[in-house]
């Protein structure tokens, strides 16, 4: 599988995910501050992929303190502070620095500062497993929730599916979320083909989807973001699955721009269309998407294409990272716990312990 990021040594690695698939350049670093940088430009990216960076990035943090147990509070302070203001739509960055801010609350005072940063790399380290984890079992119960909702097409030929960005193992460090239902899907024999949305402008669907799918052998097609109503008007796709970088409390789905573009589609063709994410991507404090903070990002990212100028320098630009499906869209959420069908009001705050 591909390795997407490692912990050794002290050392975070990562795949520089920039410059997918025609450069697979594997970065080492024991600094906080490029590990942040990392995060911003994307070279690390998708939501539990930037959470498991954001847990090993306050321990290279920790790492690189050399002051007294007294000043470690205001240090530590600072250190969440810049770790949290890498990106700030993908709650999975802030699930990480939660875990790391309440080991810090129950053990500051009794431990030495050793002790504390020993026990704040198990809690980054079990970000990482547990998010693994999280994979395996949203395929499980996604392929099941396909299985039924879907149970009429099968019996006559395997299905077509659509998504969007990347949410493989680039995206997680595991099998994905909705790319890792797809792919257990596949495996089952219920997928034909995957339909991969190129994913403008930094193409994660293009470049990284298609490369983890030619990686493991799946078959799939590459479109424009713009190409799928006609596909679907066409009947060349039966469901579509995309991951999520926060859900509201409603089930109002924030995902890469262009999500809701494929869910409004889906709506007028009547073809289901499933979130999947875990647990750790919900925003139980958020009461719908109104109130997700949507990143926006700079208007070169638009006005090149990797390096190349394509519009004029002075082109105004309005870049949103992201974009919110209202929960009316969404035939079902597929989280590692179960999948969440219809009452998202309800059962999604059941989902938190
Ligand atoms: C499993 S990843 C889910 C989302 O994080 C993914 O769909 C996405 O939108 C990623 O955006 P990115 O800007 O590449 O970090």
């Amino acid at each position: 599988m591909i390795d997407a990021v490692s912990f050794e040594n002290d050392t975070l690695g990562y795949l520089d995910q920039r410059f997918l698939p025609l450069k697979e350049e594997y970065i080492k670093t024991k600094s906080h501050l490029e590990a942040i940088e990392a995060i911003k430009t994307l070279a690390v990216r998708g939501a539990p992929l930037i959470g498991i960076v954001a847990g090993y990035t306050v321990i290279l943090g920790l790492n690189s303190y050399q002051g007294t147990k007294d000043e470690f509070p205001l240090y530590f302070e600072k250190l969440i502070q810049d770790v949290e203001a890498s990106r700030p739509t993908a709650v999975n960055l802030f699930f990480a620095t939660a875990c790391m801010k309440a080991v810090y609350d129950t053990s500051f005072t009794s431990d030495s500062l050793e002790e504390l940063f020993a026990k704040m790399l198990v809690a980054a380290r079990k970000i990482h497993t547990d998010e693994i984890a999280n994979c395996d079992a949203m395929a499980r119960h996604g392929v099941e929730l396909i299985r039924h909702d879907l149970a009429e097409t099968l019996k006559t030929r395997k299905l077509n599916v659509l998504t969007h960005c990347n949410t493989g193992t680039l995206a997680t460090g595991g099998s994905g979320t909705a790319l890792g239902v797809i792919k257990q899907a596949w495996q089952e024999g219920l997928i034909e083909k995957v339909i991969t949305a190129e994913s403008r402008p930094l193409l994660q669907g293009l470049r990284l989807t298609a490369w983890e799918l030619e990686t493991e052998n799946i078959p799939f097609l590459s479109i424009s973001d713009s190409s799928s109503a006609f596909l679907m008007q066409k009947g060349m796709i039966d469901f579509g699955i995309v991951g999520a970088d926060r859900i509201a409390a409603n089930g109002d789905t924030a995902n890469k721009i262009g999500t809701f573009a494929h869910a409004v589609s889906a709506a007028a063709h009547n073809i289901p269309y499933y979130i999947a994410a875990p647990v750790s991507t919900i925003d139980i404090t958020i009461e719908d998407g109104s109130h997700i903070p949507i990143e926006e990002r700079s208007a070169d990212e638009l006005r090149t294409i990797f390096g190349t100028q394509v519009a004029t320098p002075s082109t105004p630009v309005l870049n949103y990272a992201f974009d919110v499906t209202p929960n009316q869209y969404i035939r079902g959420i597929v989280t590692d716990k179960k999948a969440v069908v219809g009452n998202y009001a309800e059962d999604l705050k059941k989902l938190i312990t």
